[in-house]
């Protein structure tokens, strides 16, 4: 048993939670240990953290750490676990950032502890709902080593893993919701505006969208209390909130119609390479 962390894949979500992990104290450099395909991206963290330790190979990992993030990419996660496995035992505890894997097909490869979370970058600055399914073999004591990381930057929920998929998509992939829609806004306010820039335009869109969180929050209005304040019937707010509830239904079940779909071809799509790879 040792206090060893790793983390394979230094992407967008293993170098949050790699900056994270060390800015907020939560680990020492020491104790952590990191390896990525590509060896360039590892020499950059070193500078920035000297102690820390860089691994050869995801096999260096399983040999060094007992608590093992995983965040490649889905396609690549089958691998990166079999490279593990000749020194996986039952110690070891493996944390994949993703829920486009099942725990089920993960378990034909390490049967073990294993965490499916889906984190959010929304985390970087300490915010946002990091998504987890625990499977059977996880301790209180594992759950506590999770919490106590995760939920120093976010809060964390932990759920079913079939209901990961959907609620994704108000926690992870808000922010690229949130950044297409804001962008389409400002867009369509651009097209009406001769003096004003995009720049200056998205700037008051994103302080207006800072503080109306906080106004529903502090003040415990509900969404319909809220349209109800701002759009007084037959004024300018009345006839655009209209648009949008006629409007908007259709792309919100579309857009989750979309993900569903993808979701099942990508969770397909892993477990099939799973059942190849351990032919
Ligand atoms: N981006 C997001 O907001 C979120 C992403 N996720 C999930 O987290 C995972 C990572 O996403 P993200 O960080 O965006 O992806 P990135 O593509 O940014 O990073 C993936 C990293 O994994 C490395 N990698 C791939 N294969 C291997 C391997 N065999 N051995 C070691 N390292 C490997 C890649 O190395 P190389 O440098 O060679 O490419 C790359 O650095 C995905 O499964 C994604 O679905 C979950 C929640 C939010």
């Amino acid at each position: 048993m040792n206090n060893n962390v790793g983390i394979i894949g230094l992407g967008n979500v293993g170098s949050m939670l790699l900056n994270q992990f060390l800015k907020l104290n939560l680990l020492r450099e020491e104790d952590v240990y990191i390896a990525n395909r590509s060896k360039e991206k590892l020499n950059n963290f070193i500078k920035e953290y000297p102690a820390l330790n860089i691994c050869e190979d995801n096999a260096e990992i399983a040999k060094k750490c007992n608590k093992i993030f995983v965040c490649a990419e889905p396609v690549n996660i089958p691998a990166v676990i079999l490279d593990m496995k000749p020194f996986l035992n039952e110690e070891s505890y493996i944390l994949v950032s993703t829920s486009m894997i099942s725990h089920n097909d993960l378990n034909k490869i390490h049967n073990g502890k294993i965490t499916i979370f889906m984190p959010t970058l929304i985390s970087m600055v300490n915010g946002g709902v990091t998504l987890a399914y625990h499977n059977e073999f996880i301790t209180e004591e594992d759950s506590k080593f999770f919490e106590y990381l995760m939920g120093s930057m976010s809060e964390v929920k932990v759920l079913e893993e079939e209901d990961i998929n959907l609620t994704q998509n108000l926690t992870a992939s808000f922010p690229g919701f949130f950044a297409e829609i804001m962008s389409e806004f400002v867009k369509a306010a651009s097209k009406h505006t001769k003096h004003i820039c995009d720049e200056e335009l998205e700037y008051m869109l994103l302080v207006s969208l800072a503080g109306a969180p906080r106004l529903l929050l502090e003040r415990n209005l509900s969404f319909e209390d809220t349209i109800n304040r701002v759009s007084t019937k037959g004024g300018i707010t009345y006839e655009g909130v209209k648009v949008y509830n006629e409007k908007l239904p259709a792309v919100f079940d579309e857009a989750f119609n979309a993900t569903i779909k993808r979701y099942k071809e990508i969770t397909k799509n892993t477990s099939d390479i799973i059942n190849e790879l351990i032919k």
